[in-house]
């Protein structure tokens, strides 16, 4: 079959990352049958060098023709880009939220899994983690404070900015129906992570989570505070399995995990509608401090290459190869800096995709 895939290069690393993605892409199809047309299209630095805003509305309709897209991150350093002298509407990032929107990608995936082979990895105590673990974030990914009314004024000589974060039962509804269906298929325990002793909106949260989790009573439910799960993710992250939770929360939260699983170079990330679509992009920014150096790690990316064979073409057999290379890269020991250990042969960007595909021969 052939498929359409849209690529967003993205800033920073992102070219270099998606490169290795694709290449992956395009061996799993030599390996099963398939062929990927590949669609160029701009978003973020990248679009705004080009065209002089983050997202064309040209984008966001080629974007729509694609089955699925593949994405490096964008931005920038905010410190040195020029990008960052624009208005906030105007920057990078405003378009990363702008085509989260336009597309209506609410559900944020973001699989934290520590690999046995990179225990040696991960910061924590050796007993916490033996035989690696598996846990999903389920981040809501197009309402809260990223996507609240905001405003900066001006009173009596003194500023005072504003942002708001709003959710409807409707948005809660339907993140958590996906939790709790994407629990079932794991291990039937969902903890619904919210901050309801202080905040109006995560008591409603709360209590529409517990109106669907009545809709599953085969899969546990349990409430956690923010705070407290912040905690728990670097105390106990194998009591985890699908972690529900709002749009800044899950934001934080998953950068967190992707530490315990070694590196945020290990972070895939799948942003869902209400169709087979989806936009797949590494859970972790640009990072213009290591870009164009040749060592950033691309294996979140190739792993979101493999959500899209999962989730948006059904592919399974093929995202099952694609992962089990990576398993096998890793046992193999070769590592990207950002993984390196004691014993293991440190490999670029670019080996690590050329092993990666010769490892699914
Ligand atoms: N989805 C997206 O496109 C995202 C974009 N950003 C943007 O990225 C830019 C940089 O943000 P930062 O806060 O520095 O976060 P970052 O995630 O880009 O970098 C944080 C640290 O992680 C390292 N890192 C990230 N990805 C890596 C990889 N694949 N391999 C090895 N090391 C890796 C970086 O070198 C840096 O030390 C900003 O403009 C920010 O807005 C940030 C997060 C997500
Ligand atoms: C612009 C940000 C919300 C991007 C980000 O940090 C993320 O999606 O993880
Ligand atoms: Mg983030």
């Amino acid at each position: 079959m052939n498929f359409k895939v849209g690529v967003i290069r993205g800033d920073g690393i992102g070219p270099e990352i998606v490169e290795e993605a694709v290449k992956v892409l395009n061996k799993a199809g030599e390996a099963f049958g398939h062929t990927f047309s590949y669609e160029e299209l701009l978003l973020g630095g990248a679009s705004i060098d080009a065209h002089g805003i983050p997202l064309t509305e040209e984008t966001v309709a080629r974007a729509r023709e694609c089955d699925a897209i593949l994405m490096g991150s964008i931005g920038g350093d905010a410190k040195t880009s020029p990008w960052y002298q624009l208005e906030p509407s105007k920057r990078p990032e405003a378009g990363l939220l702008k085509i989260r929107k336009e597309l209506n990608l609410f559900a944020n995936l973001r699989p934290a899994v520590l690999y046995e082979e990179l225990e040696g990895a991960c910061p924590l105590k050796p007993e916490l983690t033996q035989g690696g673990f598996d846990f999903m974030i389920m981040r809501e990914l197009t309402g809260g404070l990223y996507f609240g009314e905001r405003k900066t004024v001006e009173e009596n000589g003194v500023l005072t900015a504003y942002d708001s974060l709003t959710y409807n039962e409707k948005e809660i509804r339907r993140i958590a129906v996906r939790a709790f269906d994407i629990a079932r298929k794991r291990r039937k325990k969902v903890t619904s992570v919210d901050k309801a002793n202080v905040l109006d909106s995560s008591r409603l949260w709360r209590k529409v989570v517990e109106e669907v989790a009545k809709e599953y009573p085969d899969v546990e439910m349990e409430h956690m505070l923010v705070d407290n799960c912040a905690m728990q993710i670097v105390k106990n992250p194998k009591q985890f399995d699908v972690v529900l939770t709002e749009n800044m929360f899950g934001d934080i939260l998953s950068d967190e995990a992707s530490m315990v699983t070694g590196s945020i170079g290990m972070l895939a990330s799948a942003s869902l509608n209400d169709t087979k679509f989806g936009l797949y992009e590494p859970s972790g920014g640009s990072a213009p401090d290591i870009a164009g150096k040749g060592i950033a790690n691309p294996i979140a990316t190739i792993l979101s290459a493999a959500m899209m064979l999962r989730f948006s073409f059904d592919l399974d057999k093929e995202a099952d190869a694609i992962e089990n290379a990576v398993a096998k890269v890793l046992k193999e020991g070769y590592r990207t800096i950002d993984i390196m250990s004691e014993g293991c042969t440190q490999i670029g960007t670019k080996e690590m995709g050329d092993k990666i595909c010769e490892r699914m021969q």
